[in-house]
């Protein structure tokens, strides 16, 4: 009785877990997961988490938003009922996305070019973002360029390519807006996309590290300063989701993808729905008294890598006990 209670429980799971991967990959694309065993407790959920119309009547700026996550993020945002504009350097992808986003969503995308290091680019971009929705609701700081590459390799230009668009491009998007906004006596929600490696550091990613740690201190600071304009600043810290224009940098040939997934607990990539969820929320009304917050969304990948004992996972039930009899035999020190 119980084995079949189970067995159509597991089916049913099944099912809505097979119509949530649907919904996803026309949304969103496809989800690309791949997985370790325990991954089977943790299903991604993938719909839209916020009640319909919550952000109706709102306007939504996603740099980036022509790809990867913050193509994700666009979607959720316009599903929810936002008006966004989507904002990186080549119009052509920009277009395209604003397109299938707002012919599936009904609601429309604007596509803006903007090279973020460049800032009177960027107070172009708020002009045109002014005549064409008047100034955002909601900013997203999400456009970000990154490779692997021992630092004694860098270039002076290499390490300037990356924390221009990193830290520069961030500071110039906040900073043009967050001045405009206040003129305008208009609040707004701020959110920027760093990684967990920005707390930590990491070898092989250094000028990616120093921006977005340089990152997370300006919303930092400008959570505690400019509350009083009724602006809020939240980061959150993704760790690994699948996108071409990560991975493709940062694992080209795809080998440490076994090893990496290996690592996290929960064992798989976290996936772009899901993050636009989290970024959705963040982003909302129901955050209202969210600022200064640092949120890690990881699978647990961090703390897994930090623990020195974690390894110990791979001890078995026979080594745990021969383990056991050597340490408690042990007397003195
Ligand atoms: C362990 C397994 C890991 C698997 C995946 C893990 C996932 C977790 C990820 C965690 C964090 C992720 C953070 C991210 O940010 S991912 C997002 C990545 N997306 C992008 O990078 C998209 C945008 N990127 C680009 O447009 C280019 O890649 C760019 C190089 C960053 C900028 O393009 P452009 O402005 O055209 O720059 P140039 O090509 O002119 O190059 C400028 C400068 O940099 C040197 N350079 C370029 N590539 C390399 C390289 N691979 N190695 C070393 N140096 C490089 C280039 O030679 C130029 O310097 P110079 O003029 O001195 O020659
Ligand atoms: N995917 C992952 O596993 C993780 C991603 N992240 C972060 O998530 C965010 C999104 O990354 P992801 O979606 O994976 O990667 P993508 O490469 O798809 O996204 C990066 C976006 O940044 C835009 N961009 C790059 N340079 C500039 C520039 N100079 N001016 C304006 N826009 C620019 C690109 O558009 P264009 O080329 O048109 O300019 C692109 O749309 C980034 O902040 C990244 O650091 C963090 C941890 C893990």
């Amino acid at each position: 009785m119980a084995a079949r209670v189970v067995g159509r429980t597991g089916r049913l799971a099944a099912v809505v877990r097979s119509s949530a991967v649907r919904l996803q990959s026309r949304l969103h694309g496809s989800t690309g997961l791949r997985s370790g065993s325990q991954a089977n407790f943790f299903p991604p959920l993938e719909d839209a988490m916020l009640p319909s119309g919550s952000f109706n009547n709102r306007m939504a700026l996603i740099t980036g938003g022509g790809t990867g996550l913050g193509r994700a993020m666009t979607a959720t945002l316009s599903q929810l009922g936002a008006q966004c504009i989507i904002a990186s350097r080549k119009l052509d992808v920009l277009q395209r996305t604003a397109e299938e986003i707002s012919s599936q969503t009904g609601n429309k995308v604007h596509a803006v070019q903007c090279d973020v290091r460049d800032p009177q680019a960027v107070s172009q971009c708020v002009d045109q973002i002014e005549a064409l929705t008047g100034l955002p609701d909601v900013i997203i700081n999400n456009a970000a360029g990154n490779f692997v590459c021992p630092s004694e390799r860098l270039s002076p230009n290499a390490w300037k390519t990356i924390t221009d668009i990193v830290l520069n491009g961030t500071a110039f998007v906040t900073l043009e807006l967050g001045k405009r906004l206040i003129q305008n006596q208009k609040g707004a929600s701020f959110l920027a996309i760093t990684t967990i490696y920005a707390e930590s550091g990491s070898g092989f990613v250094v000028p990616s590290a120093s921006a977005k740690a340089g990152v997370e201190a300006l919303y930092k600071s400008l959570a505690a300063e400019w509350g009083r304009y009724g602006h809020r600043f939240n980061i959150i810290q993704p760790g690994p989701i699948r996108t071409k224009g990560a991975f493709s940098r940062l694992d080209p040939t795809g080998a440490f993808e076994k090893a990496m997934i290996d690592r996290i607990p929960t064992g798989r990539l976290g996936t772009p729905a899901e993050i636009a969820n989290l970024a959705a929320y963040v982003s909302s009304n129901y955050a209202s008294w969210m600022s200064g917050a640092v949120i890690r969304f990881d699978g647990g990948e961090y703390v897994s890598l930090a623990g020195e004992f974690n390894e110990l996972r791979s001890v078995t039930p026979d080594q745990w006990k021969l383990l056991e009899a050597m340490i408690r035999k042990t007397k003195g020190s």
